[in-house]
């Protein structure tokens, strides 16, 4: 077999143009049989342009895309296509369906084979056991719709699991799971890598999990390949910003200081059986563990909670906000993990996305000429580029999305500001200019409660933090100078 039929997928000079906009200007991109191949660039370099091409749901301009079978031989592209499966950064499950149903359901489209309820569920539950046995067993009758972020991305990534593809697409797949599930997800894609002969495609910005899990890179950069099949172990994380074109911004913020000023002025205090939290002004408050902990917590500073377990305690505040709208306007901000149903307002222009919370906030409704130059701002401080704030915010990559969200509240005045996953989706730069943009918020006596399940970030970026364990019990409290993967590990029941 020669060297270029061992590719399952060969890309060549790939373009695509979205009306006057070029996004993809030549793209080459191989992916050989039984690798972990990392597709890396900065938000807007073109990788989920590059996947939807491959998979079909966009048109191609130029180029071409060879699918091959295991013994060689060149596919059609719709054969090929066939032997793809793809986890977008949004999920694409059917919300009035049962997990079982949105797993199985793919088998079932070919030919006439008829739909069999007791098939479907014992399809359904191995796929989701190769990930979380007790998932498994707890999920496969339930309604997606009435499934968290986090449970939804299992169901998808054990329905591209479980589909017989060769080739996987995983665009950013592990953004809403624990370091345990990533863990696990890892395991699986190396047994069916070695075993298998089946080739995966992961999209990151995590530089560890790169590094951890795949064998060769490459980097698109403006639309344009610049790193093309390098072993990932053979270029430096300096040298992967570099190509991605951010070096500048990862050195300038890499080394900013932890510490700040004393901050003057009134906390929080959270309140729950038995338990009882202070969160100082101008501390940056971290919250890790499985999501059922957190959730609770972050629900009730936020005016979201259904259930009464935590109350906040602070002046002019009610125990109990009695919506988000009611804690916004007192001062209580929010950056949901939920980009696509609860974040971005798709069917409004990204003026109105960034600016919805002042909006919210100061009771506005109407548009000014000066709002405009205040979204202008807000988008050059993160560096977002958007031909026109008047474009609606599918025109964005997700990351750019992301950027829309922590926009929202920059230079708002805010007591509390609580953040889920917020740097989910940015690239390696951005994610540094966020982590300065946020301390100097906290600077500022702004509380702020940062929800991630990277711990290298809850590491990085965070005074403090709360850990709960997988039963949603608050398991402890480490302060910055005793925090440590290995801690938060032990407090949280997640291996790191
Ligand atoms: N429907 C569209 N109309 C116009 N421009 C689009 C459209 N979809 C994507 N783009 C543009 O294409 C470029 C590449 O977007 P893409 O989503 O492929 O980037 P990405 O590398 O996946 O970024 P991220 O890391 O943020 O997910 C961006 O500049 C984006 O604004």
């Amino acid at each position: 077999m020669s060297n270029a039929q061992q590719f399952v997928l060969s890309v060549k000079g790939l373009t695509k143009s979205y009306g006057a906009t070029s996004v993809l200007k030549g793209v080459d991109f191989s992916v050989a049989r039984g690798e972990v191949h990392a597709l890396l660039g900065g938000n807007g370099a073109g990788k989920s342009t590059l996947i939807r091409v491959i998979t079909g749901s966009a048109t191609k301009g130029e180029g071409e895309i060879i699918f091959r079978d295991p013994a060689g031989a060149a596919r059609t592209e719709a054969e090929g296509r066939r032997k793809v499966a793809v986890v977008h950064q949004e999920l694409a499950l059917l919300p009035h369906l049962t997990v079982a149903e949105n797993i199985a359901l793919p088998h079932f489209r070919k030919g006439f084979a008829p739909f069999s309820r007791k098939g479907a569920l014992r399809h359904a539950h191995e796929a989701l056991s190769m990930i979380d046995r007790d998932f498994a067993s707890a999920s496969v009758h339930r309604l997606v719709g009435d499934l968290s972020l986090h449970e939804g991305q299992m169901v998808e990534i054990a329905r591209a699991l479980s589909s017989g593809a060769d080739l996987l697409l995983l665009d950013e797949p592990t953004a809403n799971l624990t370091a345990a599930e990533t863990e696990r997800l890892f395991s699986v894609l190396r047994r069916l890598t070695r075993n298998a002969g089946l080739s995966v495609v992961f999209v990151s910005h995590r530089m560890r999990e790169i590094r951890e899990i795949a064998d060769v890179c490459t980097i698109i950069r403006d639309g344009r390949t610049v790193v093309d099949r390098v072993p990932t172990a053979s270029l430096s994380d300096a040298a992967i910003v570099e190509k991605m074109g951010q070096l500048a911004a990862f050195h300038s913020a890499e080394h900013a200081p932890l510490a700040r000023a004393r901050v003057s002025g009134e906390g929080l205090t959270v309140r729950e059986d038995g338990n009882e939290l202070e969160f100082a002004p101008g501390t940056i408050v971290g919250i890790a563990g499985a999501p059922v902990g957190p959730q609770a917590l972050i629900d009730a500073l936020v005016g979201a909670a259904r259930s009464k377990r935590w109350t906040v305690s602070r002046a002019k505040w009610p125990t109990r906000f009695s919506s988000p709208r009611e804690a916004a306007r007192l001062g209580a901000g929010f950056v949901t993990g939920d980009r696509s149903q609860k974040g971005i307002l798709h069917s409004l222009p990204i003026l109105d996305n960034v600016l919805a919370s002042r909006r919210v906030v100061r009771g506005s409704l109407f548009a000014g000429a000066s709002e405009r130059i205040e979204c202008l701002d807000l988008l050059q401080a993160l560096k977002v580029k958007a031909d026109s704030i008047w474009d609606l915010p599918h025109t964005l990559s997700g990351g750019t999305q992301q950027k829309l969200l922590v926009a929202r509240w920059l230079g708002v005045p805010s007591d509390l500001l609580v953040l889920e996953e917020p740097t989910r989706g940015v690239d390696i730069g951005t994610k540094k200019e966020i982590y300065q943009l946020i301390r100097q918020m906290a600077s500022t006596g702004t509380i702020i409660v940062w929800w991630s399940t990277e711990n290298v970030e809850l590491l990085e970026v965070c005074d403090r933090v709360i850990a709960f364990d997988t039963e949603g019990r608050c398991s402890g409290l480490i302060e910055h100078g005793d925090l440590s993967e290995d801690r938060l590990s032990e407090l949280t029941g997640l291996a790191a």
